[in-house]
């Protein structure tokens, strides 16, 4: 099975280097730059040198000549990039690296594939993994989800590494769930302890966020076991105790009143605008996902945000 990676950033990239330990893997990027004479991503991942069995192009057609494609650009983009490069990628097996729900549609990124390249088969890899732990060759387990089990057992058998561990699954709903709210959640925890609420906030923010993610699973029919595992509660707990996360670092900056930098990849701000409208559709309650909304947007401060989720009429857990 010959692997591309398309998108040469800092997941992609990492993505790449961890798969040459399998074989030679073709990296695409439109912003490579000096990479193939320096061998290294010096935006994304300065301290990792690029194996030779690393390809670095940026002819599209050359990397989607390969039947196995990671696609690791950011979800928003998704969509254009797909239908900008349709004709190449149809039959292919096309694995969604991305994490988050499309702004407009609240669709994720296995339904945005399977719209745009129909007869493509659309899997996704996701779960807790910071890019530059896998580019460093540290242990990392994640999540396969591809709803055609053949292809799932034989993606996984091609993607795991000696350091990379994937699990499968067939409920790709799930597996899209838990790695598109987990970013939402991180930056209201980030916002929280920005604000100096405390890391008891924070665990009851993460706790009560996780049962917000099983409340949506629900509603759209995907496992809970899939949310209480590693694209799920995995990738929950990394991302939200961690400053190396960008969704993270995005809530600090605003509980701290600060400005950031929005030309950082961060999922989680119009992923949270994506199910706030989703929830309201659907007369879903999803308070936290609502203050990360009013956050994002400017309309809320985390102090009024805090109040609201607080003055909440008591319920049952
Ligand atoms: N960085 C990380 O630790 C992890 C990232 N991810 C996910 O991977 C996805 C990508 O994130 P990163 O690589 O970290 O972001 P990044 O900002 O490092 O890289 C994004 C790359 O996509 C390219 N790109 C943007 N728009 C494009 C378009 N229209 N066509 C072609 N290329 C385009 C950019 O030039 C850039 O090289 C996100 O959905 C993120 O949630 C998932 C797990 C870990
Ligand atoms: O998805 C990730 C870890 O699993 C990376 O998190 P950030 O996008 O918040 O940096």
């Amino acid at each position: 099975m010959s692997v591309s990676v398309l998108g040469a950033g800092a997941f992609g990239t990492a993505l790449a280097i961890s798969l040459c330990g399998r074989g030679p893997v073709t990296l695409w990027g439109r912003d490579i730059g000096e990479m193939r004479t320096t061998r290294v991503n010096a935006a994304r991942l300065p301290d990792c040198p690029l194996p030779d069995a690393l390809w670095i192009t940026d002819d599209i057609a050359e990397a989607a000549a390969a039947t196995t494609i990671l696609l690791a650009v950011p979800m928003q983009k998704l969509r254009g990039f797909l239908t900008d490069h349709a004709a190449l990628l149809q039959g292919k097996r096309l694995v969604a690296c991305c994490k988050g729900m499309e702004i407009d549609t609240g669709l994720g990124p296995v339904s945005i594939i399977a719209e745009e390249v129909p007869t493509a088969t659309a899997a996704i890899l996701t779960g807790p993994s910071f890019a530059a732990d896998i580019a460093r060759g540290l242990p990392t387990a994640l999540t396969l989800g591809c709803a055609d089990e053949a292809a799932a057992k034989a993606l996984q058998q091609a993607l795991t590494t000696e350091n990379l561990r994937l699990y499968r699954t067939v409920d790709t709903v799930g597996a899209e769930l838990g790695g598109a709210l987990k970013n939402v959640i991180a930056i209201a925890c980030g916002a929280a302890m920005g604000a100096g609420l405390g890391e008891s906030a924070r665990a009851a923010l993460l706790t009560r966020g996780f049962a917000e993610m099983q409340r949506l699973a629900r509603t759209l029919d995907a496992e809970p076991d899939t949310l209480a595992g590693l694209s799920g509660f995995g990738d929950l707990v990394l991302t939200c105790t961690s400053d190396q996360s960008r969704n993270y670092r995005l809530g600090l900056s605003i509980g701290e009143g600060r400005q950031f930098d929005r030309t950082v990849t961060v999922e989680g701000a119009a992923t949270a605008l994506a199910v706030h409208a989703l929830a309201q559709r659907s007369g879903l309650d999803l308070p936290i996902t609502a203050v990360v909304a009013g956050l994002v947007e400017n309309r809320q401060d985390v102090t009024s945000a805090m109040t609201s989720l607080l003055a909440r009429p008591l319920k049952e857990e």
